[in-house]
């Protein structure tokens, strides 16, 4: 990783690439670069051992023209203000590319949480949601799983908000389990869509998936869960893939399922019976038909773009090429399916999470899956609409003309304000 491009920025110049595209004010555009607003706060947690522990959180949200705030809750060491203020902004931008209901946010503490028990870390969450409560609502700011989140934090959410508000209100946050208000299909959906995502452009670009071979960077909820569709769906042969210990390669190919209780039984991917081990630059520049890094943001330069050797990347993680690592890989006719379409999966199937707790009726998995097929289809074929008629370098331009658009159209239609 770069760790050097700050992810607020490579934001903000995607979006310049895609205004200079449509008419729009450049006062309009500022306005929609930067966020409304955003919630820094000191959580006090008592640890298990009886010390007060402080954490720093964030919540931005970003844009709600086009609806309630609405995006993850990332707990890593690395979290900080610029970071959150990317990931919400790309919440914004790719509701709007898969034309959901809602606006963006995210947020974040900044914490290890494999440091923490889980009793610490419960009370840890229960903290941020009591800072956050004034904030959110189903019809306010929705928040989600994002790195290292699941759907244990989303009940703990869930349980705080409605207790401190003598409610039942399981639609404040979404990526629940289902006992607790969850969808069917949640938990698949970020990987379903990034295979749906990678299946619609191998057909646009006239080649067989059947046929690909496959590495992906990141073995969590995305990235495992992406290989074994990408595996089982469509038939292509997953190679290589890495977690934070390192990768492992296997020519031949290997069973994604089955790495995934090796690392649930060991800790890690490494090891895995058959493989040879790899670095993760090793990972990034192997020869294959399609990468998919879904771990985090920066994981390629402009540096490494140069030696990437798959012809095509789908973006299951947020902001995972830095816009010079893009330039270089539109240079090299490398195609690049955006995250903003890649991974919305998982905020539709939370669009259908709370559509469901608000009617208070539950769909079938094969009902969530059909409709999030339809949203991901759909928005694929708008984005190559936009692809076609902007006559745009890459996809990336496309889908942000596309989302601009909604956004812009939102906007105007709510008039101004003094
Ligand atoms: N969980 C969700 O529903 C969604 C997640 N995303 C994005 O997908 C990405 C991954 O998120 P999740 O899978 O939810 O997180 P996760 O916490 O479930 O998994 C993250 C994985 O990345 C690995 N990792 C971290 N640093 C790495 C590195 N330098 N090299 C290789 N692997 C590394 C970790 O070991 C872990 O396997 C993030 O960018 C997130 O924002 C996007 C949309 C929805
Ligand atoms: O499910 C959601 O609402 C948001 C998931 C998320 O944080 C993301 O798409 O990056």
């Amino acid at each position: 990783m770069t760790g050097e491009t700050n992810p607020f920025e490579s934001l903000q110049e995607q979006l310049g690439d895609a205004a200079a595209y449509i008419d729009l004010d450049d006062g309009l555009l500022r306005r929609l670069k930067n966020p409304e607003r955003i919630l820094e706060t000191n959580l006090t947690v008592r640890m298990d051992d009886g010390r007060l522990e402080t954490f720093r959180a964030y919540r931005s949200q970003f844009n709600g023209d086009r609806g309630p705030y609405k995006g993850g809750i990332r707990y890593h060491p690395d979290v900080n203000r610029a970071e959150v203020k990317a990931l919400s902004g790309w919440m914004v931008y790719k509701t709007a590319t898969v034309d959901i209901p809602y606006g963006g946010g995210k947020g974040g503490i900044v914490v290890d949480p494999s440091e923490l028990s889980a009793t610490e870390l419960e009370r840890l969450t229960r903290a941020f949601t009591k800072e956050l409560r004034p904030f959110v609502g189903a019809d306010k700011d929705i928040p989600a799983p994002d790195v290292n989140t699941g759907q244990r934090e989303m009940n703990w959410i869930k349980n705080t908000y409605e207790t401190l508000e003598n409610t039942t209100e399981p639609g404040v946050v979404t990526g629940k389990s289902l006992d607790s208000g969850g969808s069917e299909g949640r938990v698949e959906a970020t990987g379903r869509s990034t295979m749906l995502t990678a299946r619609e452009a191998f057909d646009y670009l006239d080649r067989d998936i059947g046929d690909a071979t496959v590495a992906v960077q990141g073995y969590g909820n995305a990235g495992a869960i992406a290989a074994r569709m990408l595996a089982e769906e469509t038939g292509a042969t997953v190679v290589a893939v890495s977690d934070s210990s390192g990768a492992i390669h296997d020519p031949d190919g290997f069973d994604p399922a089955d790495v995934r209780e090796h690392k649930r039984d060991t800790g890690s991917v490494v090891g895995y019976e058959g493989t040879e081990e790899l670095t993760n630059e090793e990972l990034l520049t192997l020869d294959v038909d399609l990468l998919v890094p879904a771990a985090l943001q920066n994981a390629i330069d402009a540096d490494l773009a140069e030696s990437v050797q798959a012809d095509m990347i789908v973006e299951a993680a947020n902001g995972p090429l830095t816009p010079d690592a893009d330039d270089v890989l539109t240079e090299r006719d490398v195609a690049v399916l955006p995250d903003i379409l890649a991974n919305a999966g998982g905020v539709t199937v939370s669009y259908f999470e709370w559509v469901q707790n608000r009617q208070r009726f539950g769909w079938t998995e094969a009902r969530v899956n059909d409709e999030l097929e339809r949203v991901i289809t759909d928005a694929f074929d708008g984005l190559t609409e936009a692809y076609e008629t902007y006559d745009v370098p890459n996809f990336r331009t496309a889908a942000y003309i596309v989302a601009l658009k909604r956004v812009i159209a939102a906007h105007a239609e709510s008039g101004t304000w003094p």
